[in-house]
């Protein structure tokens, strides 16, 4: 079976009744809310909480009853992939821009759960460049105002020759590093740079990954 697909599968068996559920972005996840979709049919009482406009559309699309984050103070978990997994358990997110949601949804998740295929686990993070959301005003200065902490190397993420729009109407710096040392030294430092909304360094907020490798076989990760 497809590794995502193995992987994102399997968390769903961690969904019980009545919880309410952050429903992650990408090509992991998505089936995980396939999945949720079927148990749905079945009987299972949840209400999902989506990360993205995609992941919104999607959830309506299959049914999924959807509750709006003004209304909650906490989730009770949260399901999303990820673009470096770190044996930690620090992760890099928002290769598909959706970084500031998710983060968000994660904060406030009482388990938050990664789901991602064996290529994904590295030991050390900085090979997928880090994605910074910034605000459109100024974005240069805040580049160059990140290109001070070091060698970090931003580009303005494009998507058909213009700047890619995140759901928030932010700019993405990609930055391309050889390796991050120091995770939540990095947060802190970029986090404190007016301009930056939100970088996708997720450090000390996942609890478990489930990582899929080949020939089928699943691997529950906890953090070292
Ligand atoms: O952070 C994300 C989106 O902002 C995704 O979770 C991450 O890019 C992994 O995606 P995929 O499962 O498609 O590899």
């Amino acid at each position: 079976m497809d590794s995502k697909k193995l992987a994102g599968e399997k968390a769903v068996e961690f969904v019980e009744d009545d919880m309410i559920v952050g429903l992650g972005t990408g090509s992991t996840v998505y089936w995980t809310i396939l999945k949720l979709a079927e148990r749905i049919k079945e009987g299972l009482k949840i209400n999902g909480v989506p990360t993205s406009k995609d992941t919104e559309q999607l959830a309506i699309k299959l049914g999924i009853p959807l509750v709006d984050l003004s209304v909650l103070s906490k989730v009770d978990l949260a399901i999303d992939g990820a673009d470096e997994v770190n044996p930690n358990l620090a992760l890099i997110k928002g290769g598909g821009g959706a970084l500031l949601r998710e983060k968000m949804i994660a904060s406030i998740s009482e388990k938050f759960i990664i789901v991602a295929d064996g290529s994904k686990f590295v030991q050390s993070l900085g090979t997928f460049p880090l994605p910074i959301e910034v605000i459109p005003f100024g974005w240069e200065l805040t580049k160059k105002q990140i290109e001070k902490i070091g060698p970090i190397n931003p580009i303005l993420r494009l998507k058909n020759n213009t700047p890619f729009i995140t759901d928030n109407g932010n700019y993405i710096l990609d930055c391309y590093m050889k390796s991050i040392e120091k995770p939540e030294d990095l947060t802190v430092q970029l986090n404190m740079i007016p301009g930056v909304v939100e970088n996708g360094l997720f450090v000390n907020m996942c609890d478990f990954a489930i990582i899929a490798g080949n020939n089928d076989t699943i691997e529950i990760k906890y953090g070292c």
